[in-house]
């Protein structure tokens, strides 16, 4: 998936900040983990996050100033050294079933707050995504694949 980008200048972030402890927030959600994986990542580590009204806070959040390329927002729940649960909303999107550049932030998240290795299983809504965060910054994702639908183009 590339190397994971950490300093404030790289996610982006609209002015100079500690990247692992971001002062942005709503309702319950505080002190984001910003990752950029080719794109914009806040990572919110939460007990429960099938708890976070994602829904409601997730359209805020997104377009905080703090984010002049708008983010991708993630709530994160340590459940071992090695798994996380993880539910995103995306960027333009809105709740998704997995979000692969999700779970690599996430997961590079975790390692950098110390709550996890840097090798985690990321279970999110859609299925489980195994993530190495390897010690030259690159991140890899492996998991399996399904066809979801196919079509013809007219014309
Ligand atoms: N769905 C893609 C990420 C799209 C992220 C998009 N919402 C953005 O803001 O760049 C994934 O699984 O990694």
């Amino acid at each position: 998936m590339g190397p994971a980008r950490l300093d404030w200048r790289d996610i982006p972030l609209a002015r100079a900040a500690d990247t692992l402890h971001v002062a942005v927030g709503a309702g319950p959600l505080g002190d984001a983990v910003a990752v950029n994986m080719g794109n914009p990542h806040a990572v919110f580590f939460v007990d429960d996050a099938d708890a976070v009204p994602l829904e409601a806070l997730g359209p805020g959040l997104e377009i905080d100033p703090l984010f002049p390329e708008h983010a991708n927002i993630g709530v994160a729940q340590r459940l071992a050294d090695d798994r996380l649960r993880l539910r995103v909303w995306e960027r333009g999107a809105g709740l998704t079933q997995a979000c692969g550049t999700g779970a690599c932030a996430a997961a590079v998240a975790g390692a950098r707050r110390g709550l996890t290795g840097r090798s985690v299983t990321v279970v999110l809504d859609g299925g489980e995504l195994g993530i190495l965060w390897r010690e030259d910054g690159h991140v890899e994702m492996t998991g399996p694949t399904a066809a979801s639908f196919s079509g013809v183009l007219p014309g």
